[in-house]
């Protein structure tokens, strides 16, 4: 039998909207029972796509824009929306075929796992542990972890340190511009998914190490 390739990495960072679960339904449910709460307008799937992977503060003030809402609503559209959120989180959500089975297979090689999202910590917890990934990570980190938020390479820096790892060392998965950029500047490697939510644009034009098609073909050449 031959033996594994050593593998350049001691541990791997992974985002968790449009990397690991599909939550595009969660926010649309979200957003559009806060919407009506307020008396606005609906928002379509294809602008919540668009605009998701900035956080939840980022969505909010770009939905209430987007519908024509008083930028004034935001306070009350922020409280109603946590409250959506949580009542609903990953009843209108799928983990992408690939991700358990890559899951598994890096920490099969010895890595060490840290999900990342700029998603609330509390919700990306709860999602996790409903779908039966949490059990892949040392750490998970929300997007109210740190100071800033991704594409700021803080996050991933500090995530390093709570692996133990240097950024050299530590793979980004993402599916987003804000992953790779803050995987750069921070001096990671980094992996994107082709399928997941990139603002409108291929994932390409961030200029990833690599792309792939499912989380499960990289540790395959
Ligand atoms: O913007 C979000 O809430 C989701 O962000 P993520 O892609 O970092 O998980
Ligand atoms: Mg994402």
């Amino acid at each position: 039998m031959t033996s594994p390739t050593i593998l350049p990495w001691h541990a791997a960072i992974v985002d968790l909207d449009g990397t690991m679960v599909d939550t595009v339904g969660d926010f649309d449910a979200a957003l559009n029972r806060t919407l009506a709460e307020l008396g606005q307008p609906a928002i379509g799937r294809a602008f919540i796509e668009r605009t998701v992977g900035k956080g939840s503060e980022h969505l909010i003030r770009r939905t209430l824009a987007e519908v024509g809402a008083d930028a004034a609503l935001y306070e009350a559209a922020w409280a109603a929306y946590q409250r959506h959120y949580r009542s609903i989180n990953g009843a209108h959500s799928a983990v992408y075929p690939g991700v358990p089975e890559g899951l598994q297979a890096l920490r099969a090689r010895g890595l060490r796992l840290a999900c990342l999202t700029n998603k609330p910590g509390e919700f990306a917890r709860e999602l996790l542990a409903r779908k039966g990934l949490d059990g892949h990570f040392d750490v998970v980190f929300g997007g109210d972890a740190f100071e800033r938020k991704k594409p700021d390479p803080l996050p991933l820096l500090r995530t390093c340190a709570a692996l133990g790892t240097t950024p050299a060392q530590t793979l980004m998965v993402g599916d987003s511009s804000n992953d790779c950029q803050a995987a750069r500047a921070a001096g990671c490697p980094v992996v994107l998914v082709r399928y997941g939510y990139n603002h409108g644009e291929p994932v390409e034009a961030s200029g990833p190490d690599r792309v792939i098609d499912r989380l499960d073909a990289l540790l395959q050449p």
